[in-house]
């Protein structure tokens, strides 16, 4: 047979596309869908915004069974949607040229990455042929919506319109969490453990408002859910792209400009807790969307390894420290215009 005929005809590798918000769970809920994936052979690709290869190292410490190295790959070089013809293709055509190829991919995106350019990549001759977007699963990051986190500023938009009268936002934030949750087969509320049941029915009302088709739109506590939801969902979402609207349908590019990141490098801590109030009250002065890291205190062993989305941090002694290094790293992502030389050496300060 030749061999284009061979490969169409071939069952196509189901790919699920994770996209939300930073901080909205997407590692937490990989984490917990490799954990429970039963021996089925899970490639993951994860996609950084601007880091330290976090999410990738957090996966792999998993000590999941089954779950090799290589099955994670991590491209850092800039936003996986902007990035799709030099280092997503090309990383994709690889992992399913194995000789024992995933039965399944799943790509976590950037909190920040428009999922439609992505999407459209799966017709991309070579692609198209060999592989299918099974779904896109949008996390919501519920109690970050219920503070208005991506709401629109009315007032300010009302101001720019009078210059500028085709302007649809005066947020970023607002139009990527709108055109993550117009990508979505499948919605996942976050983080439902962290607001009331009054709350939840806002959110739920607000996404609702902001997706333009009927979706489903499944509460969870740490993307905890059954994997036979999460994939095999069979949407070939490549198929429908015109149901997906996106802010940015018509340009040919967009730019990540909005936003910015840089790693600061922190001193040995005298205490974790110091540390975590002090990253608190960091996060809270400039307004910052995102910071996670790692770093030493003194008479520990571990490594201190925190998260923070927003204002509220999470934080765990994950590996063993190895030799001298007692210096840390900390990801600080937030706003484009933010003070980072403020931040920086409010960061170095113990
Ligand atoms: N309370 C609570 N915290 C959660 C839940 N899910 C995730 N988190 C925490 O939220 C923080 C961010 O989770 P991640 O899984 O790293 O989020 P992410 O979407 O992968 O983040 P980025 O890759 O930076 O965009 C971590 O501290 C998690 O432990 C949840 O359901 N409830």
């Amino acid at each position: 047979m030749n061999q284009n005929i061979a490969a169409t005809t071939a069952k196509k590798i189901p790919v699920t596309i994770i996209t939300g918000f930073l901080g909205a769970g997407k590692t937490t809920l990989l984490r917990n869908l490799l954990s429970r994936s039963n021996g089925r052979r899970i490639a993951i690709v994860v996609n950084e915004f601007g880091s330290l290869g976090i999410d990738g190292e957090i996966l792999r410490s998993c000590g999941i069974e089954g779950c090799a190295d290589d099955d994670i790959v991590e491209l850092t070089n800039g936003c996986l949607c902007c990035t799709v013809a030099d280092d997503f293709i090309p990383t994709m055509e690889s992992l399913i040229d194995r000789p024992n190829p995933p039965e399944h991919i799943v790509i976590e995106t950037s909190g920040l990455a428009l999922p439609k350019p992505l999407l459209k990549a799966f017709s991309w001759p070579g692609i198209r042929t060999r592989m299918t977007v099974d779904g896109v699963i949008t996390l919501v990051d519920a109690p970050a919506v219920a503070s208005g986190r991506f709401a629109d500023d009315p007032e300010a938009v009302a101001l720019q319109r009078q210059e500028d009268p085709s302007l649809d936002h005066d947020n970023p934030l607002a139009e990527v969490y709108e055109d993550q949750l117009n990508a979505a087969d499948l919605v996942v509320l976050n983080k439902t453990d962290l607001l009331d049941e009054a709350a939840l029915a806002l959110v739920e009302r607000n996404i609702a408002d902001v997706v333009s088709r009927k979706l489903v739109t499944l509460r969870a506590v740490e993307g905890r859910l059954d994997p036979a939801i999460l994939l095999g969902i069979g949407a070939a979402a490549e198929d429908d792209l015109e149901k997906r609207p996106s802010n940015h349908d018509g340009a040919d590019d967009h730019e990540h400009d909005d936003f910015e990141s840089f790693v600061v490098t922190v001193p040995e801590q005298k205490s974790a807790d110091d540390f975590l109030i002090h990253l608190a009250e960091v996060a809270s002065k400039y307004d910052i969307l995102r910071m996670k890291g790692f770093a030493a205190v003194t008479g520990k062993k571990m490594r201190l390894a925190v998260q923070g989305v927003g204002t509220r941090f999470r934080h765990e002694f994950d590996v063993p420290l190895s030799g001298e290094h007692r210096e840390g790293r900390i990801v600080v992502i937030g706003q484009h215009g933010f003070d980072r030389a403020a931040i920086e050496a409010d960061l170095m300060r113990l």
